[in-house]
């Protein structure tokens, strides 16, 4: 339950007073309720049902008024009271449901934010550690829960308040029968802890669900043409199958547990009346009066006690969500991006012009501190700027892992990136990371216009500053053909794009931020000649302007580089020119030459 607690204490830090408000509302409700149950009194003695003496001097006073009146006027006049009561009560009642549902939903998108935010907050390594579609599920399905559980949590504070005052009212009316049944109140409670921790557990079981069918479902939407070409169809769905079936299991269990704990607190209910009733005929000699308004009270209590304890089985099937989001936030502030620690609120940081070169001195990188292999060891290079700089190796050689150390993604644990001659400190990481920009080998275009999807990186640009964007990037010819230029939808929802156009449009983005650094991270290695040539005429274009590092399996991209790097397990093994890299025969880089000189002449 303390996970619940830190939740609704920060739901109280969010909200403040007007949670106090309204649950004092709640009481103020209660209490016309309570009041609406006296009114029930004056109504049994003025028509007559019965005379029942309440001992309480308000109402006592109140049904002698009334039984001075003429008996044509005090019914109608009480009933009209009971009705006035019961209109006000309930449209108080729909003015805090709404009040409080607002609460809610904004305490609900509060936490959304907190958590995205901490997550764009955490460094590179944080997503490397974590399958993507568990950070979905957590931001979608889990949040869903936790707000969920924080209303019902809500929902509880309200109930047990009514509850307190409506066993006050009780009490008043009749101590012995308010004992009687907060007594069968405790029992229950004791014996309902058991259908709390199965919902606590079942609970576990949904989340762990949910996971592993999202995690499923987007590995087999992205590997669907891996699933058609070799007919993994029915091995898929046998597990789509089974999984499903899980979840129907799971759901019918969650519902027989429920309806089993509903089920046990009716017949506990009816059980203590008819040994109630027994008891006050047979030995109390209980009058007729008495007995009604035992019922009275007891229809009042009992549904809250079975209410309460329904919702805090409900609240017990969502502590893994809370548990879960709670995990995903401390992990978040341990992995947070060392340059966003004791970063001021609002600091925004301007992009580093290179002026000379960037290096790395004896930079080492390993991803796992316990074990032996460097991904990077001694590290030393210069990348001068304006020059196009192209990195080379065997697949697993380190070629990404110093692409990220450059970029800052993951912090190297010895040595120093330099920019002009200076280590860049932690606050100038995040300056450096708007000086580049990132051309990967799968890129990343959402559904939208063309337009929407250059101008996410620079909202402020022209359309001038587009096409000549598109223009450097090869793509100008292209779009302009397209049926509505600039405007033309892409993605699920518009026209598909090849992988060379699509290749070219996120390089016309990365220009049009005007970076200081391009980096291509095997940008053409799943690109045809004809698509591949056009990116090295754009490369060849841009030449000179700004310092460019290329990777590239291809060894055609990098031709016109001003320098290569041969890199190997984690080490620079060769650096210079491409030709003269070329001439050293018993080096890797003519090796991988050869390699693919032999691949497209054979
Ligand atoms: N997240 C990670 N955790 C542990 N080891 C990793 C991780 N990422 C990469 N490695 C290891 O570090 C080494 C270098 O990997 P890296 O991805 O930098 O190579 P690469 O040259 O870019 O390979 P490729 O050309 O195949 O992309 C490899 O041995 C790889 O297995």
């Amino acid at each position: 339950m303390e996970q619940v607690l830190h939740f609704t204490k920060k739901l109280y830090a969010f909200s403040g007073k007007i949670l106090i408000i309204n649950t004092l509302g709640m009481v103020f409700i209660s209490l016309i309720e309570g009041v609406g149950v006296l009114l029930l009194l004056p109504i049994l003695n003025v028509s007559g049902i019965a005379n029942v003496e309440t001992g309480i001097p308000l109402v006592s006073m109140m049904i002698k008024y009334l039984q001075d009146l003429p008996k044509a006027l005090s019914l109608p006049l009480v009933l009209c009271l009971f009705v006035f009561l019961v209109i006000g009560q309930n449209w108080l009642l729909r003015t805090l449901t709404i009040r409080d549902t607002i609460i809610q939903q904004k305490f609900v998108r509060h936490l959304r934010l907190e958590t995205y935010t901490n997550l764009l907050q955490s460094n590179w390594s944080f997503f490397v550690n974590h399958r993507k579609s568990d950070l979905i599920n957590l931001l979608t399905s889990e949040l869903t829960r936790v707000g969920f559980g924080t209303t019902l949590v809500l929902q509880l504070v309200a109930s047990l308040i009514f509850t307190l005052i409506q066993i006050g009212i009780a009490f008043w009316l009749s101590p012995v029968m308010t004992i009687f049944v907060l007594t069968f109140g405790v029992i229950l409670t004791l014996f309902s802890r058991k259908f709390i921790k199965r919902a606590k557990s079942l609970g576990g079981q949904t989340s762990q669900l949910s996971q592993n069918f999202l995690a499923g479902i987007s590995d087999q939407m992205a590997g669907m043409k891996d699933i058609k070409s070799n007919s993994l169809e029915e091995s898929w769905l046998r597990w789509y199958r089974s999984l499903t079936q899980n979840l129907v299991n799971e759901q019918v269990e969650y519902i027989k547990l429920r309806s089993s704990s509903q089920l046990f607190y009716k017949v506990a209910s009816s059980v203590l009346i008819a040994v109630f009733v027994y008891l006050s005929v047979t030995i109390f000699q209980t009058k007729v009066e008495q007995l009604l308004l035992i019922f009275v009270i007891f229809s009042r209590l009992w549904p809250r006690f079975t209410g309460i304890q329904s919702n805090m089985e409900q609240i017990a099937s969502t502590i893994p969500a809370f548990k879960a989001i709670i995990k995903l936030q401390q992990e978040c502030v341990r992995l947070k991006e060392f340059y966003m620690e004791n970063k001021p609120e609002n600091k925004t940081f301007q992009p580093i012009e290179i002026k000379t070169h960037i290096e790395c001195r004896n930079v080492s990188f390993r991803y796992n501190q316990n074990e032996q292999t460097y991904a990077l060891k001694d590290i030393n290079i210069y990348i001068p700027s304006r020059k196009m700089t192209a990195i080379v190796g065997r697949s697993g050689a380190g070629k990404s892992t110093l692409i990220d150390v450059i970029m800052g993604l993951i912090e190297p644990q010895t040595g120093q990136i330099c920019i002009d001659g200076q280590p860049i400190s932690n606050e100038k990481v995040y300056a450096l990371r708007q000086s580049i920009s990132y051309v990967p080998q799968d890129p990343f275009l959402f559904n939208g216009s063309i337009k929407d999807n250059l101008l996410m990186i620079d909202p402020n640009a022209t359309e001038e500053q587009i096409w000549e964007a598109l223009e450097f990037a090869a793509s100008a010819e292209f779009v302009s053909k397209l049926p509505e230029g600039l405007d033309t939808l892409i993605g699920d929802r518009g026209i598909r794009l090849s992988g060379g156009e699509r290749q070219r449009l996120v390089l016309a983005r990365a220009i049009l931020r005007k970076p200081s650094i391009l980096i291509l991270d095997e940008a053409t290695s799943a690109l045809d000649r004809e698509n591949e040539a056009k990116i090295q005429e754009a490369l060849e274009r841009l030449q000179g302007r700004l310092t460019m590092i290329v990777i590239a399996h291809r060894m055609s991209t990098i031709r016109k580089a001003d320098q290569v790097i041969v890199i190997d397990q984690g080490q620079i093994i060769q650096k210079g020119e491409y030709d003269q890299l070329a001439e050293e025969r018993e080096g890797l880089f003519s090796n991988l030459l050869g390699n693919q000189i032999g691949a497209v002449n054979s």
